[in-house]
């Protein structure tokens, strides 16, 4: 069983990251870096970019990590909130623990790529 199929393949993820996109605008710790964002298209990308993460069929064709968060000066608290918004979606979409784990683990070593940029 791949993390693909474990996050309920590209209907599960598209589902998961509409509720990611709303617990960001709703945290008062980091609603103020998304007053400007296109949030049809994050929702999109991140489709993307965890459908492909995770191994299915999906090719990621938005900016790269480093380019889409130059400027923005988030902090580590910042990305820790973010994982917590996302954690509360894995919840909300019933998904398996160890499969939030392994999700995770690939989108933590990128916090180099979007922290203090
Ligand atoms: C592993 C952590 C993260 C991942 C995987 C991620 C992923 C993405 C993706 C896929 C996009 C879309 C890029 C595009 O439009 O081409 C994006 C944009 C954005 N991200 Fe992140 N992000 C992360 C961390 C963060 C954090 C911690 C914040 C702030 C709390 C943040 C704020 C934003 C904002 C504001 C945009 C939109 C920029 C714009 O409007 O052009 N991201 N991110």
């Amino acid at each position: 069983q791949s993390l693909y199929q474990d996050l309920g393949e590209l209907e599960g993820i598209d589902q998961l990251n509409e509720r990611f996109v709303i617990n960001l605008v709703e945290d008062r710790r980091i609603s103020h870096h998304f007053e400007q964002t296109d949030l049809a298209r994050l929702h999109q990308m991140l489709t993307e970019q965890f459908c492909e993460l995770a191994g299915g069929p999906c090719v990621y064709s938005g900016d790269d990590m480093v380019t889409s968060h130059t400027g923005l000066n988030i902090t580590r608290s910042d990305f820790n909130a973010l994982v917590e918004a996302l954690q509360l979606a894995m919840d909300d979409q019933g998904i398996a623990i160890g499969a939030q784990n392994r999700l995770l683990a690939l989108l933590a070593p990128m916090h180099h790529e979007v922290v203090n940029r």
